[in-house]
């Protein structure tokens, strides 16, 4: 099998700090030019802090990038996997200038996101363009678009959620009980803008199908119907401004009749600071606060089907670069399906 005509893979990521002086500076990088007030840096700030100063994202990519790796070889690909981040070291301007040093002229770009918002798809575009003309146009980058609705994502947070609800029911037996999966909220005018048409790519609408299709599969596999909702976590910005509601915290502290809680992060891939914090630390104590038996859901990072779809998407990315396959297959409508094709 083929990734030709690309001779590298771009892991194109968010970016955190790996120690305490870095923590601030790459906060200031990830707001910059946002109106986040300066409360919400120095309050986020001290959740990195609870861990040393240290984002667990860039551990988690490296071990990715392994797996990667491992099945790209696996069906006999050889590229070298490279890294670059939106926020932090090292940045899309820095990898660039390698690929440029090594002479690849075509890359194979994969972002750390699912879904069709501004921040986890048409953002890394824009990133990638600035990087290209960095060099000069001599590196060209075309992107795989968001997968969230691929089967395996489904299946995958699905076993996740389906081992999460054993594991409640062994604490609670059959107590009444409830799922909520749980994504990044965003400003309602960055969701309105995130897509349209029918089904809807709008973040909102495409979590959902993605909430109802992942319940679907777990209820099937566990013979027991889930009782599921979908809520969001690390709101930021000024209050003035809406942003997707409720709050998986708000609507923890809202439910009457329910004994336990399940939380299901299927809007990160990975355990993001988003997820051991605002899942493992404060959902938990909220859970806690309530009297609710909890238990938070794995990503689908290690799940190996994951990692499978991943590479199914570069093969199906680099098939349409070669002319062997539509493009339809990428079409990426918040993107006016448009920025995710090969050029
Ligand atoms: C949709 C979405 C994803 C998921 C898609 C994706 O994965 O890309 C995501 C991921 C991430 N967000 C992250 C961290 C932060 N996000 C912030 C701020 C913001 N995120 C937003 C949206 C998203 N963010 C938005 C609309 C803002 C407001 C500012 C703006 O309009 O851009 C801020 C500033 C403080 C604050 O405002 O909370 C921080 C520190 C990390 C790293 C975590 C780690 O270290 O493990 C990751 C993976
Ligand atoms: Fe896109």
């Amino acid at each position: 099998m083929s990734l030709a005509p690309y001779t590298a893979v771009l892991v194109a990521s968010y970016g955190g700090p790996d120690r305490t002086e870095d923590v601030l500076p790459f906060m200031r990088n990830a707001t910059a030019g946002r109106n986040i007030p300066d409360e919400r840096l120095v309050e986020v700030s001290r959740h990195y802090d609870l861990f040393g100063g240290k984002s667990p994202l860039n551990e988690l990519n490296a071990a990715l990038m392994e797996r990667l790796r491992a099945e790209l070889g696996r069906r006999g690909i050889d590229v070298p996997v490279v890294i670059g981040n939106r926020n932090w070291h090292p940045y899309f301007a820095e990898t660039v200038e390698q690929l440029a040093a090594g002479g690849h002229e075509r890359v194979a770009a994969l972002a750390t996101s699912a879904y069709s918002s501004y921040s986890s798809c048409r953002q890394y575009r824009e990133d990638l363009d600035s990087a290209e003309a960095a060099v000069d146009g001599a590196v060209h980058f075309d992107k795989v678009g968001p997968f969230a609705e691929s089967p395996q994502f489904i299946r995958a947070n699905a076993r996740a959620v389906a081992a999460a609800w054993r594991e409640l029911r062994a604490k609670l037996g059959d107590g009444t009980a409830k799922l909520l999966f749980v994504t990044h909220s965003i400003p309602l005018a960055m969701n309105a803008a995130s897509g349209s048409g029918a089904p809807s790519t709008r973040y909102d609408a495409q979590t959902l199908r993605v909430a109802e299709k992942v319940a679907e599969v777990a209820s099937a596999e566990l013979g027991e119907e889930l009782d599921w909702e979908l809520t969001y976590c690390s709101r930021s910005g000024s209050p003035h401004i809406p942003w997707l509601e409720p709050d998986v915290n708000d609507r923890m502290e809202e439910l009457e009749g329910v004994v336990g809680v399940v939380t299901a992060p299927i809007g990160f891939i990975s355990d993001h600071m988003e997820v051991r914090y605002d899942l493992d630390t404060q959902a938990s104590e909220t859970a806690e606060a309530q009297g609710l038996a909890y238990v938070r859901a794995g990503t689908v990072d290690d799940d190996p089907e994951f990692v499978e779809l991943l590479v199914d998407k570069l093969v199906e990315l680099a098939a349409v670069a070669r002319g062997e396959l539509s493009s339809a297959a990428l079409a990426c409508a918040p993107c006016a399906g448009e920025h995710c094709l090969p050029r």
